[in-house]
């Protein structure tokens, strides 16, 4: 599945809806058994969620936004799928989230392709959804220190710290998910499935219980001034990089 939002790969509303759809196509495929996700946007596997859906919008938009952003999580998260991750380019934030919820990540190495949840850089926080999936991937002390400081780990740190599981020159990004794939497809579906849903349910669940909470925890984050001025400042800075 190559994603392809140019210029950024940004998960704006209809993006994230398309991806949702193609998703759900491939489940309901029993010719499928697995996915290997990547980036049509050369440098850049996925900006993240898309600012311009959570900055000056009304709180029944962002409503329906974050509403999508949990739908496409719990999807790939807890899909019946085997799930790996091509990351061929940088994934910050909610970019790190859908490369986090893969079963196996393959990261491409150039020191540009940073991956992290960098939420505190931009003044917002990252959602406890988000922190439980980092804190399985990397333990709680790594993710403490790098949830606080919005850490965007290299290539090398990355491994590191076991945020992705393999590192690979940019060549040999693709072919190396197939090979992983077709490793993963050698345990009988059933019992990698079970298995999956064992480890992965109770984080799951734990939105699962407060999905519409959250939706409103999150509103009202978004919208409190501060929040909006912070989204300003960033989304200016990223503009003035351009010169
Ligand atoms: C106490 C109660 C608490 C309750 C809490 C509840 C919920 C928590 C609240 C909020 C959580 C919200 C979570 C958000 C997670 C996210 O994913 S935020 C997004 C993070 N992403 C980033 O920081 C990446 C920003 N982008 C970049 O750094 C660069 O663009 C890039 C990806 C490195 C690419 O660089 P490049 O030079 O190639 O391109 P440009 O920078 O010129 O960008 C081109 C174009 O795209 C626009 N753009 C970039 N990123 C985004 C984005 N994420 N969303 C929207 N638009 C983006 C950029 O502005 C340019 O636009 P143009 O100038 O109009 O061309």
């Amino acid at each position: 599945m190559k994603m392809r939002n140019p210029p950024v790969n940004s998960l704006s509303l209809e993006f994230l809806t398309e991806l949702l759809i193609s998703l759900e196509k491939l489940e309901n495929d029993k010719t499928f058994r697995g996915i290997i996700i990547t980036s049509d946007c050369p440098g850049i596997f996925s900006a993240g969620l898309d600012l311009l859906e959570m900055y000056g919008r009304d709180p029944a938009h962002c409503a329906e936004y974050w509403k999508a952003v949990q739908e496409l999580w719990l999807r790939v998260y807890l899909s019946n799928l085997v799930v790996i991750g091509a990351i061929n380019g940088i994934s910050p934030a909610g970019g790190c989230l859908l490369s986090l919820s893969c079963d196996y990540r393959v990261l491409a190495n150039n020191p540009k392709y940073a991956i992290g949840l960098n939420e505190t850089l931009l003044g917002i926080i990252a959602p406890f959804w988000f922190k439980d999936v980092l804190v399985n991937t990397i333990g709680h002390r790594a993710a403490e220190r790098a949830l606080q400081l919005g850490f965007l780990f290299p290539p090398s740190d990355a491994l590191q710290v076991g945020i992705v599981d393999q590192v690979v020159p940019e060549d040999q990004v693709q072919s190396t998910a197939r090979s992983v794939m077709a490793q993963w497809l050698a345990i009988p579906d059933h019992a990698r499935q079970l298995t999956k849903n064992l480890v992965r349910k109770p984080t799951a669940d734990r939105l699962l219980q407060q999905r519409d909470a959250d939706i409103q925890n999150f509103v009202r984050f978004i919208s409190r001034d501060s929040i909006q001025k912070s989204l300003h400042v960033y989304l200016e800075k990223l503009k003035q990089k351009k010169g």
